[in-house]
């Protein structure tokens, strides 16, 4: 595991955009394709409107992006609650990526149709590859939830077969469609940004604290051979650097 901690929320945006960059870069060497799971939360909207900007546009050949997501509130797709909607928004909307190649989670299905319909998609892209994502970007609340496996959500936490999966979540009285762990665990990178001192505490039992997946679910997620990194700011760091 990597842990980068910068100053603040810009220079946290800054290193992942300039890792990113060198990432693609170097993965597109080897390969004509670049999967990448896309996350909901502040701190991915900072980093996709850094991406936009002239410094790093033109720096990522967006034609061989292949675009998906982590997780989504089951919203259409103009809600502002949208996972998607942040996406396109932010960043997707400014960039070449082909149509064809952006998968959102569909919420025009219904959710269990959705999961299932997405669960294919990945299948049809993965099946035969050694990894599954060259990269999932994922954010992590303040109470340790990260995807949609949130504290208490057993099932979901601890699946073992299935890649994509739908909950009911009572705490926002909605459905969420979501990745689960053996997916993103066989994925070539996992990047998670977090930044803000509310996240400190919880920050610390994730990285540092014994396993308890159940009350800390962004514990499950261990990439099996690909890498795993921590972007966080000095205040999301407050407890492991003291
Ligand atoms: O779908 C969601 O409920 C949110 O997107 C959520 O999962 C988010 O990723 C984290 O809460 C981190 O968010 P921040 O980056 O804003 O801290």
């Amino acid at each position: 595991m990597q842990l980068h901690i910068a100053d603040n929320m810009e220079e946290l945006s800054t290193s992942v955009a300039n890792w990113l960059v060198q990432y693609i870069g170097q993965v597109l060497e080897k390969q004509d394709r670049f999967t990448i799971a896309l996350s909901g939360g502040s701190t991915p909207k900072k980093l996709h409107e850094l991406l936009i900007t002239e410094a790093y546009r033109d720096k990522i050949d967006w034609s061989k992006l292949h675009i998906f997501w982590g997780d989504e509130r089951y919203v259409p797709i103009d809600n502002e609650l949208s996972n998607a909607k942040m996406a396109y928004d932010t960043l997707l909307n400014h960039v070449p990526v082909p149509a064809e190649q952006i998968h959102i989670m569909r919420t025009d299905l219904e959710p269990e149709a959705s999961a299932a319909a997405y669960e294919s998609i990945l299948h049809a892209y993965f099946d035969n590859t050694p990894t599954t994502f060259d990269l999932v970007l994922l954010g992590m609340g303040d109470d340790g939830h990260t995807l949609s496996l949130f504290p208490g959500k057993t099932e979901v936490i601890h699946e073992q077969q299935r890649w994509a999966t739908s909950l009911w979540l009572e705490s926002q009285n909605m459905y969420r469609i979501t990745l689960t762990a053996p997916v993103v665990n066989k994925s070539a990178a996992v990047a998670f940004l977090a930044a803000g001192a509310n996240k400190a505490v919880v920050l610390k039992e994730v990285i540092t604290g014994a396993h308890q997946p159940d009350v800390y679910p962004s514990q499950v997620i261990r990439p099996e051979k690909g890498h795993l990194m921590w972007f966080v700011d000095k205040a999301a760091a407050g407890g492991i650097s003291e």
